[in-house]
């Protein structure tokens, strides 16, 4: 398929035709030695028509004028008969000679045809065969074909939305790539832009929206998020990946973590904060906090050695990264509900922590549920009163940033409505995380 580098424009102009939708015959096909009357390079194609489509496009060559097979995707009918290849000339189709007809005038005939299709073809000079890679992707955007104006033909489009895994079968299309959903059942593979497509696809649009309201400061989203290679990590004994909790602040992390460290104090654990206050009477050193020096603990961020820290009331409060690690070393299942901005610390190949979004309800539903069990709010300092009007909007508005900022490294969600749900989610997403093999970034597994 040739498609010109120069700008999404161009791909316009090369949209595939689809060979046909819905009818493509379902094999065993049989293939006929070439007629003896005909030229040796002419091979004939029978296939019987089925529910199942050809999983092959075709268009016009530009340089011949003549119908040619576009596409060729992977695991469909066509790939799968091994008889039909990217570049192959149509020369007939049921007795048909196609020669100056358009593709849609192809398309009408295979569509007027019934049970069996035979199909003429001059075999293409190189029969490449199309390798299956194995490479695997999170996609971090949804995709639906059927409103996306440049895809070369739709019907072979592959739907899919953010966070399903994308088996990539084929790389060979500079802007499509061919791609089956992880996990199903369907043999062929469906069309979806490459990255190099999507990146471009998302920086323009950025630059529109950038343009249109410059002072929007929610587009400066540092990295492009399209697809992410994945492998899948195998639960290893006595080593527990961490979990993290992020989410608005006064969601409910803290209360959920709570409650899942009193489930077993021992196996869950959260680091314990260093702070640069002077220690209180009846306080121990260790336990509510590590007590240090600020010129210490300023020393200790400059050399970046905390996930996360902050300062509050003249005094600086801080996680450090190597009480995560001492945790996670000694066998235990670390438990954080660090700030949503840690996450680029903590997303290491070293650490491979598992990340929980906790999701505010709708506005209303939030409130309810909280004003119900006369919930305090986060946001006083002596915790003394429920949470007001304000600082519901605030929730929803910071779990809409930090969606749109870090949706991409999210490896779940749980909807913090009803707390007992939640609560129970979480417990079976921490089992999961320590029983199951899960999609990780490809480079956390080597
Ligand atoms: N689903 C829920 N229904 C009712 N109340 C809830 C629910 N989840 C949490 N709460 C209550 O809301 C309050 C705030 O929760 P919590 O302290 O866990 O928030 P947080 O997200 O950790 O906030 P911060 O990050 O600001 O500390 C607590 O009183 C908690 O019991």
């Amino acid at each position: 398929m040739e498609i010109k580098k120069n700008g999404t424009q161009a791909l316009l102009e090369a949209h595939d035709t689809v060979a046909q939708k819905d009818y493509y015959p379902h094999l065993p096909e049989i293939p006929q030695e070439g007629d003896e009357e005909e030229e040796e390079t002419i091979k004939i194609v029978q296939l019987v028509k089925s529910n199942e489509p050809l999983g092959a496009t075709i268009k016009t060559d530009e340089s011949s004028g003549k119908i040619v097979i576009a596409r060729v995707m992977h695991g469909g009918a066509a790939d799968r008969s091994g008889l039909i290849h990217v570049g192959d000339e149509v020369v007939e189709v049921n007795g048909i000679n196609v020669e100056g007809k358009t593709p849609n005038d192809v398309l009408a005939i295979l569509q007027s045809s019934e049970g069996t299709i035979t199909f003429k073809l001059v075999p293409a000079d190189s029969k490449c065969s199309i390798r299956e890679s194995k490479v695997r992707v999170r996609a971090h955007f949804d995709y639906d074909s059927s409103t996306d104006p440049y895809i070369p033909c739709k019907e072979a489009g592959l739907d899919f939305k953010k966070g399903d895994v994308l088996h990539i079968v084929s790389q060979d299309d500079a802007y499509w790539w061919q791609a089956r959903k992880e996990g199903d059942r369907n043999m062929r593979a469906g069309l979806i832009p490459s990255r190099a497509l999507q990146e471009r696809r998302i920086i323009h649009d950025r630059t529109q929206v950038d343009n249109e309201n410059a002072e929007n400061d929610d587009f400066d989203r540092e990295e492009i998020a399209t697809y992410e290679e994945v492998a899948k990590l195998y639960p290893r004994p006595g080593i527990y990946r961490p979990i993290v909790l992020i989410g608005a602040p006064g969601v409910g992390r803290n209360e959920l973590k709570r409650r899942l460290i009193d489930t077993d104090p021992d196996k869950y654990r959260t680091p314990t904060p260093y702070t640069s206050r002077p220690i209180k009477p009846g306080e121990i050193n260790g336990k509510e906090y590590f007590f240090v020096t600020r010129e210490k603990m300023e020393e200790d961020i400059e050399a970046s050695k905390f996930i996360e820290f902050g300062e509050y009331k003249g005094n600086l409060y801080g996680t450090s990264s190597e009480s995560v690690k001492a945790i996670v070393s000694e066998g235990h299942v670390c438990i954080l509900n660090p700030h949503y901005q840690a996450l680029k610390m903590l997303r290491t190949p070293q650490l491979k922590p598992y990340v929980i979004y906790i999701r505010p309800p709708d506005l209303e539903t939030l409130k309810d549920s909280r004003n119900a069990v006369h919930a305090r709010s986060t946001f006083d300092v002596n915790n003394s009163r429920g949470f007001t009007e304000e600082e519901y909007v605030d929730i929803e508005k910071s779990a809409a940033r930090i969606e749109f900022l870090y949706d991409h490294f999210f490896d779940e969600v749980i909807v913090n409505a009803d707390l007992a749900i939640a609560f129970s989610q979480l417990i079976s997403a921490v089992n999961r995380v320590e029983t199951e093999p899960l999609w990780v970034p490809c480079s956390w597994v080597q």
